[in-house]
C-alpha cells in the first residue's frame, strides 16, 4: 500500500499525492491508451542511483511513438524530471513510475483529438515475487494465455493495455497455485513472464527468446546479457519450445520489479535440484553487487543523485 505523502510530478508540476486525480471520463480509463515505465533508483554505497535511466526514458518515447502518441517534453527533460521526483520524495531506494496517457476531452476510439497528460510517481517497492524469491525461486506455470500475436498489439511498445494479456496469465497462474505465469507466443514458444523476460541456463550457456519478437525487449534481460559475456558466458537468443523448460539446468526471470528472480519448478515440475542454480547466483550476485555500490559499475549503467 502507498503511504501518500509523496509528492507526484503531473504535467510539469508536482501535485500532492492525494490531488494526483484525472477525470473518468480521460480517455486513458476507458481504451487503455497509455505508455509507461518501470524504472528502479538503489541506495548504493555512493548515495541513491537510478538503473538505466535514459534507456527506460527512450524506451517511453519509443512506445509513446508506436501510438503516435507527442510527449511534449524531451528525454532530458524527462530524465531531469525522474530524479527530482526521486529528490522532492526523499527517496533512497525506490521504484519510478513514469506514464504517459491520453487525457479528458471527448471519448470514442480515435485519440488524437484527446490532450496526452504525462506523470511520474515513485515509492518504495520490495521485492515483487516476495521476500524470498530472490534466494529461494518461484514456482511458474505456463499459461493457456499466449502473448499478443504479431501485429495484433505492439509487444515492443510497454502500453497499459498489453498488461490485459499480462493479467490474465497473471490471474490463471496464481489461481493454479503458482507465483507467476510463464507465456507462450503466437507460434507455442517460451514468450515472457506477466510482468518478466526469461532465461534458460543449460550446459553453462543462457537461452532467452528473441528480443522485440513476442516479448518486451527488457533492459535487465539486456544488463544480464552483457554481465553474462562479461563472464564468457554464452547467451543463446533463440526460439525455445515449452518443452525445453523442464530440461533446463536452471532457469532465471529479470524485470526491473523482479531484479534477478530463480525459478524452482515449472507446471509443478522441479528445475535443476529444485533450487537458485549456481550462474543464476553469479549473475544474481554481480548485478545486485553492481546496483549495490560493491562492484564498478563498467558499463555505466548508475545515474547518481546528488
Ligand atoms: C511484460 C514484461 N516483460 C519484461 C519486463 C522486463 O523489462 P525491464 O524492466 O525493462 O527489464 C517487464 C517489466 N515489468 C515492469 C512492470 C511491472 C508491473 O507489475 O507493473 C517492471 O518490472 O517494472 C514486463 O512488464
Amino acid at each position: 500500500a502507498f503511504d501518500e505523502t509523496g509528492k507526484i510530478w503531473f504535467n510539469g508540476e508536482f501535485v500532492n499525492w492525494k490531488d494526483a486525480n484525472i477525470h473518468v471520463l480521460s480517455h486513458v480509463v476507458h481504451y487503455g491508451s497509455s505508455v509507461f515505465e518501470g524504472i528502479r533508483c538503489y541506495n548504493t554505497k555512493k548515495g541513491s542511483a537510478i538503473l538505466r535511466l535514459r534507456e527506460h526514458v527512450e524506451r517511453l518515447f519509443n512506445s509513446g511513438k508506436i501510438y503516435r502518441m507527442e510527449i511534449p517534453y524531451t528525454v532530458d527533460e524527462i530524465c531531469d524530471a525522474i530524479i527530482e521526483t526521486v529528490k522532492v520524495n526523499n527517496l533512497k531506494d525506490c521504484y519510478i513510475r513514469p506514464i504517459a496517457f491520453r487525457g479528458y476531452r471527448e471519448l470514442g476510439v480515435y485519440p488524437l483529438n484527446c490532450p496526452m497528460d504525462t506523470v511520474i510517481a515513485a515509492w518504495e517497492w520490495g521485492k515483487y515475487l516476495g521476500d524470498d524469491a530472490i534466494e529461494n525461486g518461484v514456482d511458474i506455470g505456463v499459461s493457456t494465455w499466449r502473448r499478443m500475436a504479431p501485429n495484433t498489439l505492439p509487444n515492443m511498445a510497454k502500453a497499459g493495455a498489453n498488461y490485459m494479456n499480462s493479467q490474465l496469465a497473471k490471474m490463471e497462474s496464481v489461481s493454479n497455485g503458482f507465483d507467476e505465469a510463464i507465456m507462450l507466443d503466437y507460434h507455442g514458444t517460451v514468450s515472457e513472464g506477466s510482468g518478466e523476460n526469461i532465461f534458460l541456463v543449460k550446459d553453462g550457456e543462457l537461452y532467452t527468446p528473441h528480443a522485440s519478437l513476442s516479448l518486451l525487449s527488457g533492459i535487465t534481460r539486456d544488463s544480464i546479457a552483457k554481465l553474462a559475456q562479461d563472464m564468457g558466458i554464452k547467451v543463446n537468443e533463440e526460439a525455445i519450445p515449452r518443452e525445453m523448460l523442464y530440461l533446463a539446468d536452471e532457469i532465471f526471470m529479470t524485470g526491473t520489479a523482479a531484479e534477478v528472480t530463480p525459478v524452482r519448478s515449472v507446471d509443478g515440475i522441479k528445475i535443476g535440484n529444485g533450487k537458485r542454480g549456481e550462474i543464476t547466483e553469479k549473475l544474481q550476485t554481480k548485478f545486485f553487487n553492481i546496483v549495490g555500490g560493491v562492484e564498478e559499475d563498467e558499463h555505466g549503467w548508475l545515474t547518481f543523485i546528488e
